[in-house]
């Protein structure tokens, strides 16, 4: 197989003859473009990385598993090494010292996005948090969302959601004795009705739940998919126009199906307004406040409907996949491991009881059980590589040069299982947590699952609490089984969220006292 038809194929491109000589010429023509820019700026002392094709450089090589193929190549390049991605230069880090020069210390050259194609057409044009760049707009987005929705005070307030949605599935699940449960599948459904309750306040409901539930679930993780892709547009812009592996058009046939819903719900959001009908509206529901604010005349940056509709998607794709393969991830690692079910199950009935519930002001009476969240975000971050960052102007770090409009990926998940960081890494040991000065602030590069600096997640306070909960409810409630003859499998599987390659499928027993507890 020639290099050419091996990047093809890693790309899933049918080419017939004549396809393939016109890239070749285009290939070419943006090849000699590219050199010649170079050599008039001489040779910037770029990082070690391995040796590239003419034209695709490393694109050929390169594994679906990012974040475990990064780690390799660091194991023989070093810290910081680049890949010639077609015309795109790659960079990646994988050590806590580099980190900190990336988001620390160069944190706003850093603090801006290379928005991949499909990522624009997914979030209407890049007007959302999460990839726009850095700047005022960045910062209304920031702000509207982090004082309103995801701030501590909100979610004390809308506590009664999380609860009513987190005892709606444990009494389903009750009702289904000894059926084997889709741990994933359902931890994702009660997420997404906490967060489309908490930005407009309705939640499906029975049948509807299951249905709704699934499909949404189904589309969020095309789109997830989607984004991870690797795309020759990005490589190559010059050809973006020409969309060659389709998946723009793929992204462009997903969006109308969140942008329905969310038209439908800033009509009946609007329709009630118009009535003056306050009293069918949550004056917490996120979505009339945020109609509020794109209201408001005289602000410097204004928020628009389509900002409104980009941060929709931020919250109901990045707030409920990360969520709910995190919880996913930690069950399994518990299962996994007896003795730490032991442990988190001892540390409920001591603070809880066989007798009673589960409610969210147990949680900080339950070190054991967040050590275990912390451990098992540590073995399995789910933005293995962060969301990749791209520096405004060209800098220079562990001594090489960054250029300015590289993508740059931080492997936070190969720093969490570095040997010379971590006692035996691969071991799933919440202990190595308990009166750990570990958290999630980004504060130590040697453990930041949620990211550091201006870019760090948005929605910790809201993530901390959800898997925290919904963890203990689950263990608390329940003793789980896998199915007979079935073994445990924690092969990870790369998107730009981590998911479990096989989802997690297990047989819950009751372990309360009283029926009436479920
Ligand atoms: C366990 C769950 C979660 C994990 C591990 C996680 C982790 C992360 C990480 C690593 C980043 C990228 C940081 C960077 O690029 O440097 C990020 C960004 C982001 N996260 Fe989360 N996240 C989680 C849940 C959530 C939830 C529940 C929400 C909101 C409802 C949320 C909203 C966001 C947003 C809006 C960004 C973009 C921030 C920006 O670019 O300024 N995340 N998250």
């Amino acid at each position: 197989m020639t290099p050419l038809t091996n990047f093809l194929e890693n790309f899933h491109i049918d080419a017939s003859a004549s396809t393939i000589a016109t890239l070749l010429a285009l290939f070419a023509i943006i090849w000699y473009a590219w050199r010649r820019a170079e050599s008039k700026k001489g040779s910037p002392s770029l990082p070690p990385g391995p040796r590239g094709l003419p034209l695709i450089g490393n694109l050929a090589s390169l594994d679906p598993d990012l974040h475990t193929y990064f780690a390799g190549l660091a194991r023989t390049y070093g810290p910081i090494l680049k890949l010639q991605l077609g015309h795109k230069l790659g960079i990646i880090v994988s050590s806590p010292n580099l980190a900190r020069e990336v988001l620390k210390d160069h944190d706003i050259t850093f603090a801006n996005r290379d928005v991949p194609d499909v990522a624009r057409t997914a979030a209407y044009g890049g007007s959302d948090i999460a990839w726009s760049p850095y700047g005022p707009e960045w910062r209304m987005l920031r702000k509207v969302c982090v004082l309103k929705m995801l701030s501590n005070s909100t979610l004390d307030s809308v506590y009664e959601l999380r609860r009513r949605e987190v005892r709606n599935i444990i009494a389903y699940i009750y009702s289904k004795p000894g059926s084997p449960i889709n741990v994933g599948e359902q931890t994702f459904l009660t997420i997404l009705n906490v967060v489309t309750s908490m930005l407009w306040g309705e939640t499906a409901q029975g049948e509807e739940r299951g249905s709704l539930g699934a499909e949404f679930r189904r589309r969020v993780a095309d789109m997830t998919e989607l984004l991870a892709a690797p795309n020759i547009s990005d490589f190559f812009p010059a050809l973006a126009r020409f969309d060659l592996q389709g998946l723009v058009k793929k992204m462009r046939g997903l969006v109308p199906k969140f942008d329905q819903i969310f038209d439908r719900m800033i009509e009946k959001q609007l329709s009630i307004d118009a009535l003056g009908d306050r009293a069918g509206a949550s004056s917490k529901d996120f979505l009339q406040f945020l109609l509020k604010v794109k209201d408001e005349e005289d602000v410097k940056t204004p928020l628009t409907m389509t900002h409104i509709k980009a941060l929709l998607m931020d919250m109901v794709v990045g707030g409920t996949d990360t969520s709910s393969n995190a919880i996913e991830f930690a069950f399994a690692e518990v299962m996994n491991n007896p003795e730490v079910m032991r442990k988190a199950q001892d540390e409920l009935d001591r603070v809880v009881g066989k007798d009673s519930i589960v409610e969210e002001a147990h949680i900080h009476k339950l070190p054991y059980l967040h050590a275990i969240m912390k451990e098992s975000l540590r073995l399995h971050p789910v933005l293995p590589l962060l969301i990749p960052h791209c520096p405004s102007e060209t800098c220079t770090v562990g001594g090489f040069s960054v250029p300015k409009g590289a993508r740059v990926f931080i492997n936070v998940w190969a720093v969490h299982r570095d040997p010379s960081i971590w006692e035996n890494p691969l071991e799933f040991k919440p202990e190595r947590f308990l009166n750990s000065k570990f958290d999630y602030s980004g504060s130590d590069f040697n453990y930041f699952p949620f990211g550091s600096g201006r870019r760090i997640c948005a929605g910790i306070a809201m993530a901390e609490r959800m898997f925290l909960y919904f963890l203990a409810t689950f263990l608390h409630s329940f003793d789980w089984k896998l199915p007979e003859g079935q073994k445990m499998d924690l092969t990870e599987k790369f998107g730009i969220v981590l998911k479990m390659k096989n989802p997690l499928v297990a047989i819950p027993t009751p372990r309360l006292s009283n029926p009436a507890l479920y």
